[in-house]
């Protein structure tokens, strides 16, 4: 008796303690992806409109040994930059990732590396969002024989719920867009404590307190645009501009339906970033001329609501809006159903006054009981203020709504991803988004002299080619800081902003050369890539289309009335690959 007493008591004790070494090692697993998820952050505002992602290796000695994240698309993966971080210590360990690798177009780089360096396992924060990408990353790993555990699917339980969302809050932005056809929004305001966002006479500097104006700037850092409406900038002449050095400057939107807006302002300084006025169709001309005499773009609407200004700006790619509007165009927004969060800094002041205006206007609410109840309210205090942030929205939960290709095709195999014979492409991460310009595809082009030089993507070649040519130092200074932007979308902000303040160094033959310049580049880039040629192949019979809604030229705009040379480009050389064309392929000279 005794000694059977004495066999049950130590068999329990090692089922306890192997019970406490996996508690361990599943608080361990959570507090990693969580660390992922905040070492993606580290780019936030600059990977946009691409997602935030960060990868940690941890040793079966549970020591972290590398580290990476995603500075901006076109730059090395984090997973990549982890594994290098690590080197011959990634054998055997874990790599964690807030979300599933990417891997468009047939580029694996993320998997591969984890893959070659001996990564034994891997846990992912959540599923990649969009439909055409999701499980790919997760499917190609296990197949090369990794463990890969995914949050709420192979792990589960109150506390990975608060992980998983950790992930999901990361890239909210990017989850939006893959939900939703409108950017994420967030408005934000400083009130007093009387509730006022300005005295009776408008005037509104400063309710909140300098900590707390800084920490706007981060948030402006953030986004990849702020809102105003034409009060606002009638009454504060704002700037907008993010000034916390953190680099990041979103663009500047203002709505106006009667365009009566000052000719002098802040907003139409786009010495540091640009400005676009969206205003009703017709609205006073010769101001929309001068607007676009001094470099600001002016979008029509017929009728300007918020949710069609939103959906527009989704289609150009926007992910994150920031609102920092009155309380006229707050309450037109949040009717509209598109703001998201909401951020109000609490100032502890009274100003009083009963014309004094408030952070929304009407909602047409009568009762109290009809209030708009914020989810998952924080507080946080900021020097004297007091920061209550919240939800207006659900937080969109991705993994039951959006199937895989794969598993729609499981459910139905009629269903195909595209049913007309248009193509569209136009971000990289859409299903055809190899076609960009922007893809990270490096090509190999002549120089001047001959040589082959090396461009990391099609977009850095075109953008330096404005400048090649002229005489003029700074022309040669510019095309080496094309060269080395860090991504596509650093390059063509480099390139046109040069050629927009310092039009002197574009070369002179530029408007007759663009098209043939980006013919070659295109050529050179869908010949050295096989996948590339195959898919472009594969389009056969499609009318290819940039679904770029503002790029006239390039792009087929919003309506159908753009040019769209580049869809136009790449369906003459896929008729050229086919062998269908008689042009002859060194005659780069083209005319469409
Ligand atoms: N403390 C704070 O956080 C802030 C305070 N303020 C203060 O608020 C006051 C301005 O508030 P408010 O008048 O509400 O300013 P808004 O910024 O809300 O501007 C309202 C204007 O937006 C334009 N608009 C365009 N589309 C719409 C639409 N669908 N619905 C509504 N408006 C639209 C119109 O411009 P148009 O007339 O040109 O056609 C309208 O007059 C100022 O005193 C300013 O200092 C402002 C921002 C933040
Ligand atoms: N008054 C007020 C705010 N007002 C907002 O900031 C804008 C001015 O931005 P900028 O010109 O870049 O400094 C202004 O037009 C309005 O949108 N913000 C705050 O955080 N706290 C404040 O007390």
């Amino acid at each position: 008796m005794a000694l059977s007493f004495a066999v049950v008591a130590s068999s329990s004790s090692i089922m306890c303690k192997a019970i406490n070494a996996n508690n361990q090692s599943h608080l361990q697993d959570l507090s990693y992806i969580k660390r992922a998820a905040l070492v993606s952050d580290k780019s936030a505002g600059f990977t946009s409109p691409h997602p935030n992602f960060g990868c940690v290796i941890v040793t079966p000695s549970v020591e972290v040994v590398g580290e990476g994240y995603l500075y901006a698309q076109g730059t090395k993966p984090a997973e990549v930059l982890a594994v290098e971080a690590a080197g011959e210590r990634c054998r055997g360990a874990t790599a964690y990732v807030n979300m599933e690798p990417g891997d468009c177009h047939g580029d694996d780089t993320a998997v591969s590396a984890l893959v070659q360096a001996g990564i034994s396992r891997a846990v992912i924060g959540m599923r990649h969002p969009l439909q055409h990408l999701r499980g790919n990353a997760i499917r190609a790993l296990r197949s090369q024989g990794l463990q890969v555990d995914v949050l709420g699917e192979d792990m589960q339980s109150k506390l990975v719920e608060e992980a998983r969302k950790a992930c999901l809050l990361v890239n909210l932005p990017f989850v939006h867009r893959a939900a939703s056809r409108v950017p994420f929004s967030v408005l934000k305001y400083a009130m007093t404590l009387d509730g006022k966002i300005a005295a009776s006479s408008g005037h509104a500097a400063w309710i909140s307190s300098k900590l707390s104006r800084n920490r706007v700037f981060e948030l402006r850092g953030r986004s990849d645009a702020i809102i105003v409406g034409g009060n606002t900038v009638r009454r504060d002449n704002p700037r907008l501009t993010a000034r916390h050095g953190g680099g990041h400057m979103p663009i500047r939107i203002v709505l106006s339906q009667s365009l009566d807006l000052p000719e002098e302002a802040n907003l139409w300084d786009l010495s540091d970033v640009s400005t676009v006025v969206v205003t009703q169709r017709g609205a006073r001309r010769s101001f929309q001329r001068y607007l676009a005499s001094k470099g600001v773009e002016v979008v029509e609407f017929d009728i300007l609501n918020p949710r069609d200004v939103m959906e527009y700006f989704h289609d150009r790619g926007y992910l994150s809006i920031l609102w920092e509007c009155g309380g006229t165009l707050a309450a037109s927004a949040i009717s509209s159903g598109v703001i998201h969060k909401v951020f109000a800094f609490v100032a502890p002041k009274i100003i009083g006054g009963k014309n004094a205006p408030s952070p929304v206007g009407e909602l047409g609410m009568v009762e109290m009981s009809q209030a708009l109840d914020l989810i998952d309210v924080c507080f946080e205090q900021i020097g004297p203020d007091m920061l209550i942030s919240g939800f207006l929205q659900p937080i969109p939960d991705l993994t039951p709504t959006i199937p895989s290709e794969d598993e729609t095709f499981a459910i139905d195999p009629t269903v195909a991803p595209f049913e007309t014979s248009i193509i569209f492409f136009y971000k990289t991460w859409d299903l055809y988004g190899a076609f960009s310009n922007f893809s990270p595809h490096p090509i190999q082009m002549p120089d001047e002299d001959g040589n082959y030089v090396t461009w990391i993507s099609v977009e850095h070649y075109y953008q330096a080619n404005k400048f090649i040519g002229v005489s003029n130092p700074l022309a040669q200074e510019c095309i080496d800081k094309i060269k080395s932007a860090k991504s596509p979308e650093e390059a063509a902000r480099m390139g046109r902003l040069t050629q927009r303040r310092q039009p002197h160094l574009v070369r002179s033959d530029w408007e007759s050369v663009k098209i043939d310049v980006m013919y070659r580049a295109l050529k050179c880039k869908f010949s050295i890539y096989p996948h590339l040629n195959s898919m472009l192949l594969s389009t056969a019979g499609s009318v290819l289309v940039e679904a770029s809604p503002h790029d006239l030229f390039w792009g087929g705009g919003r309506d159908g009335e753009g040019l769209n040379y580049l869809g136009r480009l790449l369906m003459k050389l896929r008729s050229e690959f086919l062998g269908e064309s008689s042009a002859a392929s060194e005659n780069t000279c083209i005319a469409l």
